[in-house]
């Protein structure tokens, strides 16, 4: 933007998060400390009725940014953010907004890249929109396009979360029920303000959640296998219905697992049982190569330091909370899926306590 445009800016940070930490699957998410952040410069004055609007320009630097797409109507995050204008009757994004996205969430790996991206996107709207929602509300908007709570919640509060979605009523699950094409639709190249029909607010309060303590000894080690894996094609692989007793298997250790995290000195024994899961893990492994080899194969005694080890998010990076060893640890990892003919990236991991901000820079 030429400098002689008066205009401000602002930074909006947003962690990657890790969700299902074992047993919760779409309840538990932890924000982690990488992230995604955006400079957004915007205009102070917009043009006159005669002067020519211009769209946001978008550009992307980091991992995985040479195939986004950098159309505002086709990419993620403005698509989110003209959704949360569009609600509030704004139909266009300002003129002259510049977009300078700077990503450190590898795509499709279980990090919560599009929770981290669903959420920037509503901050996005919220800010150009100078709409001033709260946390609940900016959550509400998220939970209509990712419609499972674990990572936008972790990412947008920070720290280990748990969450649930709220019985609606029949006027809010009429609602909360648009589909998500006409959340995000499909805008036409050339859409104006007068494209379509504005969509609803979403019901008020759709997601709870709780945060937990979180131990400070404990850090994630998170290893990459160098594949995409969907989250849409991992939820795919999961029965519409379970067995009793493997949905019991998890709530038991789901019950333990959130207070045992937060524990100081962390109980490597009582962690590490509590983090097992039947319910997503067993019909994840057909996708991710190595995976029942890697939940076998580690324990804290074989492996003094680590805590527990699952699948992040819908994988395929597995998770490793240790408080120390983790060189060794993430060697392991690496050397199984090297067996599997998968080469990984890996990297130890603090938790990010403060979630999603936004600033004035
Ligand atoms: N920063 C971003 N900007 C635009 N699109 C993104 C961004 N991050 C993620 N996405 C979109 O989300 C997809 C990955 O989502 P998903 O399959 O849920 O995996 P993940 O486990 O990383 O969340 C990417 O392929 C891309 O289409
Ligand atoms: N609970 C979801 C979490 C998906 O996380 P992601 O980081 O893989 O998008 C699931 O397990 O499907």
């Amino acid at each position: 933007m030429s400098s002689s445009v008066p205009s401000k800016t602002y930074r909006i940070n947003v962690p990657c998060t890790s969700a299902n930490i074992g047993p919760g699957f779409d309840v538990c998410g932890i924000a982690l400390s990488k992230s995604l952040s955006l400079k957004v410069t915007i205009p102070t004055e917009q043009p006159t009725s005669s002067e020519e609007a211009t769209l946001p320009k978008i550009i992307y630097t980091g991992l995985d940014s040479d195939n986004v797409p950098l159309s505002p109507y086709k990419n993620l995050l403005t698509r989110v953010a003209l959704y949360v204008l569009r609600s509030h009757g704004i139909s266009t994004f300002p003129s002259g907004v510049l977009i300078e996205a700077h990503n450190e969430i590898p795509f499709g790996r279980g990090l919560g890249s599009s929770g981290a991206a669903v959420i920037a996107g509503v901050l996005l709207g919220d800010l150009l929109g100078n709409l001033k929602l709260d946390k609940g509300r900016l959550l509400d908007f998220a939970l209509m396009v990712e419609r499972h709570p674990d990572n936008v919640t972790a990412a947008l509060m920070g720290g280990f979360i748990g969450s649930y979605l709220r019985e609606l009523d029949s006027k809010d699950t009429l609602a909360a029920s648009i589909p998500l094409s006409e959340v995000l639709p499909e805008f036409p190249p050339d859409a104006g303000p007068q494209w379509g029909k504005n969509p609803p607010l979403p019901p008020k309060g759709i997601g709870h959640f709780i945060r937990f303590n979180w131990a400070k000894e404990i850090k994630a080690i998170a290893v990459s296998p160098r594949f995409e894996l969907p989250t849409a094609k991992a939820r795919g692989v999961l029965p519409d219905s379970y067995v009793k007793k493997d949905l019991i298997f998890n709530l038991q250790r789901l019950a333990v697992l959130t207070t045992a995290l937060g524990r100081s000195p962390p109980d490597p024994e009582l962690i590490f049982d509590a983090m097992a899961d039947k319910i997503h893990q067993p019909y994840r492994a057909s996708l991710i190569p190595g995976l029942p080899e890697i939940l076998a194969n580690f324990t804290p005694t074989s492996h003094p330091g680590l805590l527990g080890i699952c699948l992040s998010g819908a994988g395929p990076t597995i998770l490793a909370l240790a408080t120390h060893n983790f060189d060794s640890i993430a060697g392991e990892i690496e050397r199984i899926f090297g067996q599997n003919g998968i080469e990984v990236d890996w990297s130890l991991l603090e938790v990010d306590e403060r979630g999603s901000t936004v600033e004035e820079i």
